[in-house]
């Protein structure tokens, strides 16, 4: 068990509110298949054009590159899991569309919604900043096994509006946001590089080690790590 003094808490999704498995699985494979026909059918949306440019440009795709190519670019980033931006926004919004009709739904650790809901009733601000594009977030946390969820959250973040997990500079874009005390503010992830980062911009950091997760075993040092955020206590 952990006790801090905070005013602003900001989560990380996977691996601490979510079982990676729910991501890796559950909402990939779900895009998977729907990315090409994403493409075709929304291509004269600029959010979709300006994420096709980029993954030609960092696929090193031509500008006459087809589809397929494309499709085979972005199944290449799932499958080493690089979370990078053209990706996540499209992802989002076929998970958007996933929440929104019904097909997809949240599943979280049993511990994550009842600490949530006890945070904010106690005046805490909460936050997400996670890979994940904003869009896709929002509509995670809309439908899920605990219910909607969305007005838990004040404000959400991720590598476009923010910048990398891994760099200490996003989180004090976040603090600025937030118009945040960065030694008032807690960041929980499963990722200790994110940590790290987390605590050179000032705030503190509490990892998320939960059995038969990737980092389950990381070394977190030099920040406390927990198994539930039932071992949180913030106030
Ligand atoms: C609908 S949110 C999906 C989360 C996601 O796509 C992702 O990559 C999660 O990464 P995180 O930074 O939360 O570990
Ligand atoms: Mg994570």
């Amino acid at each position: 068990m952990i006790s801090l003094t905070a005013r602003w808490v900001v989560v990380d999704i996977e691996g601490t509110l979510t079982p990676t498995s729910q991501v890796h699985v559950t909402l990939y494979d779900y895009a998977r298949p729907r990315l090409g026909p994403w493409i075709d059918e929304h291509g004269d949306d600029p959010v979709v054009a300006g994420a096709v440019a980029q993954i030609r440009s960092l696929g090193g795709l031509s500008a006459t590159a087809t589809t397929d190519e494309l499709v085979a670019v972005l199944h290449g980033w799932m499958d080493a899991d690089q979370k990078i931006a053209p990706l996540k926004t499209l992802q989002g919004l076929i998970w958007q569309r996933g929440y929104a009709i019904g097909e997809l739904t949240a599943e979280f650790f049993p511990d994550v919604a009842k600490r949530l809901r006890e945070w904010k009733a106690a005046g805490l601000t909460l936050a997400v900043f996670s890979s994940g594009s904003v869009p896709g977030q929002i509509a995670f946390f809309s439908r899920t096994t605990d219910g909607d969820l969305r007005e838990l959250f004040s404000a959400h973040f991720d590598t476009v509006n923010a910048g990398p997990k891994k760099e200490a500079p996003s989180y004090k874009a976040i603090t600025a946001a937030l118009d945040a005390v960065p030694s008032e503010t807690v960041f929980l992830s499963d990722v200790p590089a994110e940590l790290h980062a987390a605590a050179e911009a000032g705030w503190q950091t509490v990892g998320l080690a939960r059995p038969g997760e990737p980092f389950a075993d990381a070394d977190f040092a030099p920040h406390p790590a927990l198994a539930s955020l039932e071992d949180v206590e913030i106030s």
